[in-house]
């Protein structure tokens, strides 16, 4: 069933069972690629927070979490190209094993801004975990996108984590835009 958010109508696209599928096997991967490491994940607020929770009760090795928030969206489905860091990383990630994990990889903009600053803290290591990726839609570099839930086409989704205009973030399902 179509949902309405403010101005806006929205289709059902992904279901929740269908989440929960892929993110076991995303779990069950890190599992294995992780044995023999503590492996830090750092979840991108907001929109991860739904995501970050439901892969780390996948996760059975021993590792630790933070969130780092950067904003770069502003109340509406178009980026505004500026990208904010409004909570920073509160621990020392030096020679740390690094998951980043994001809920979306739409243009790589947030993403590449992060593995900046991510880099220059010098971990031993970066991965990057994402929900959703718009393979079309990235025109930054940024490098390999190593667990993958869904790709998807160039189109505005909510749910999950995802907001629109702030709303939607606590929808079980992903939706995407309806046009008709
Ligand atoms: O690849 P990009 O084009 O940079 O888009 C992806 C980013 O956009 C969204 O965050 P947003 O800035 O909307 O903040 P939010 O997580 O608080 O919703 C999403 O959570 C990603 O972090
Ligand atoms: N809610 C939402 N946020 C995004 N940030 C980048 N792409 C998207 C998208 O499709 N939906």
């Amino acid at each position: 069933m179509n949902i309405t958010i403010n101005d806006k109508d929205f289709e059902p696209f992904i279901e929740h069972h269908l989440i929960e599928k892929r993110t076991r096997l995303i779990g069950i991967q890190i599992n294995l690629e992780y044995e023999k490491r503590v492996p830090v994940f750092i979840g991108v607020l907001n929109g991860s927070f739904m995501f970050m929770a439901d892969l780390m009760k996948e996760v059975n090795v021993s590792c630790e979490t933070t969130f780092v928030k950067l904003a770069s969206y502003h109340g509406g489905t178009a980026s505004s190209g500026n990208i904010t860091e409004e909570l920073s990383i509160a621990m020392n990630i030096k020679n740390r094993d690094i998951i980043i994990v994001e809920d979306i990889i739409d243009t790589g903009r947030t993403l590449s801004f992060l593995l900046e600053k991510i880099k220059a803290l010098e971990p031993a290591s970066i991965k990057i975990a994402t929900l959703l990726l718009k393979p079309d839609a990235l025109t930054f570099d940024v490098g390999e996108i190593d667990y993958v839930g869904f790709e998807i086409a160039n189109d505005f989704v909510v749910g999950y984590g995802l907001d629109y205009d702030g709303l939607g973030r606590n929808l079980k399902d992903i939706y995407r835009l309806y046009v008709g």
